[in-house]
C-alpha cells in the first residue's frame, strides 16, 4: 500500500543512439530522443516514453514543458481518467497515461491487461524495417533481413518502382508492406500501387499527405492502404472511411494507450484493419503497445531493434517474435 505518502513527478528527455542511421522521405536520423515521465509513491514508480515528433508541432523540450506543467494537478490527485481531458492527444501525454498505467499496476502487484480487464498478451511478430535508400542498397539492407516473415520497407517517391521491385527480388518469401511516409502523389498514386501490386505487398502505408489523400477515394485500390500521418486519435477516424482501408495506431499519436484501446475498438467496429506502430523508441515505449498487437493485423514495434542499445531489461526479441513485458519493465 502507497496511500498517505506524497506523489512525485519527474520528467526527462533521454538520447538513443541509432545502429547506423535511419531514413524516411522527410529525412535520416542517428539517435532517438525521447522523454520519461515516472510517477512515484513511496517505493513505487510508475513510468511511460514517448517520442515528440516535429512532423506534428512537437519537441522534446516543449513536451517536457507540457508535462512539468501537470506537476500540480497530479500533485492535486489528477487520475487517469481526468488526464484524457487535460491534455491533449500527443506525445507527452502518451508518456503520463503511460506513466499511470505502470503505476496503478506496480502500487496494486497485479498486471496492467488483469486490472484493465483484458487478455494477457502473447508473443507477437513484429515488422522489420528498411531504411530508405537507392534500389541497391535497400537491396542489400533486405538480403540481410530476408529470413524475417514481416518486413517494412520505406518508400519516398520517385523510383520508388525500382526500389520495391529489387527489395522484393532480395526477400522472396517475406510479406512485405511499404510506407511512403506522405511522399506520393496523385498523379504517381495509381502507378506506384500498382508497382507494390506486381510486387505482391500486402499494405501501402500513407502514400499521399495527409490532408491531400482525397485521391484515395476516387481509385481502385489494388493494394490496401493504411492510414497513419492521417489518422491520431478516434475523433479522426470517421472522415477516412473512403479512403483507407486500415490505420496505424501509435500511442505517440492517441495520447496513450487509454485512447489507444478504445480507438482501436472504434476502428474495428468502422471496418478499418489494425496496425499497431510505433516511433525509433526503447522497449520502454513498445511494452504498452504490446496489449494493443494483441488486436493487430500488423504488428510495427521493432524501436528497440533499430537502437544501437536497447534500455536494461528491456523486451524479449527472438528474431522478428517479441515478448510480452516484464513486470519491472512496465505493467
Ligand atoms: C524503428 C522504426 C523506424 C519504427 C517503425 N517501424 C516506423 O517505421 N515508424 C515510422 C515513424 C518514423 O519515425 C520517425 C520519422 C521521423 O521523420 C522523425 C522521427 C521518427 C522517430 O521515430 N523519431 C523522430 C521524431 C512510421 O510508421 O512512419
Ligand atoms: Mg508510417
Amino acid at each position: 500500500m502507497t496511500s498517505g505518502l506524497s506523489r512525485k513527478f519527474a520528467v526527462s528527455i533521454e538520447r538513443w543512439p541509432i545502429a547506423g542511421a535511419f531514413t524516411i522521405s522527410r529525412g535520416a536520423k542517428t539517435e532517438a530522443v525521447t522523454v520519461v515521465a515516472a510517477v512515484s509513491q513511496g517505493d513505487c514508480t510508475g513510468r511511460g516514453e514517448c517520442v515528440p515528433y516535429p512532423r506534428y508541432g512537437e519537441t522534446a523540450e516543449a513536451t517536457l514543458e507540457a508535462l512539468n506543467a501537470m506537476q500540480e494537478p497530479l500533485a492535486e490527485g489528477l487520475d487517469r481518467a481526468a488526464l484524457q481531458a487535460a491534455m491533449p492527444a500527443g506525445a507527452a501525454r502518451n508518456a503520463l497515461d503511460c506513466a499511470l498505467l505502470d503505476f496503478e499496476a506496480k502500487s496494486s502487484g497485479q498486471r496492467i491487461w488483469t486490472l484493465l480487464g483484458r487478455p494477457a498478451p502473447r508473443p507477437c511478430t513484429t515488422a522489420f524495417t528498411i531504411s530508405l535508400g537507392t534500389p541497391e542498397a535497400m537491396a542489400s539492407a533486405t538480403a540481410k533481413a530476408a529470413h524475417r516473415p514481416l518486413l517494412k520497407i520505406k518508400l519516398g517517391g520517385d523510383g520508388d518502382d525500382a526500389r520495391i521491385a529489387a527489395v522484393r527480388k532480395a526477400a522472396p518469401e517475406s510479406e512485405l508492406i511499404v510506407d511512403a511516409n506522405e511522399a506520393w502523389t496523385a498523379d504517381n498514386l495509381e502507378y506506384l500501387l500498382a508497382a507494390c501490386a506486381n510486387a505482391g505487398v500486402t499494405l501501402v502505408e500513407q502514400p499521399l499527405p495527409a490532408g491531400r489523400d482525397e485521391a484515395l477515394a476516387r481509385i481502385k485500390r489494388p493494394v490496401a492502404v493504411c492510414a497513419d500521418e492521417s489518422v491520431h486519435d478516434r475523433a479522426s477516424l470517421e472522415g477516412l472511411r473512403t479512403r483507407y482501408d486500415a490505420v496505424n495506431i501509435k500511442l505517440d499519436k492517441t495520447g496513450g494507450l487509454t485512447e489507444a484501446l478504445a480507438m482501436a475498438d472504434a476502428a474495428q467496429t468502422l471496418g478499418f484493419e489494425i496496425m499497431i506502430g510505433c516511433m525509433v523508441a526503447t522497449s520502454l515505449a513498445m511494452a504498452p503497445a504490446m496489449l494493443l498487437a494483441q488486436q493487430a493485423r500488423f504488428v510495427d514495434l521493432d524501436g528497440p531493434l533499430l537502437l544501437a542499445r536497447d534500455r536494461d531489461g528491456g523486451l524479449r526479441y527472438d528474431g522478428s517474435l517479441v515478448y510480452p513485458p516484464e513486470a519491472a519493465l512496465w505493467g
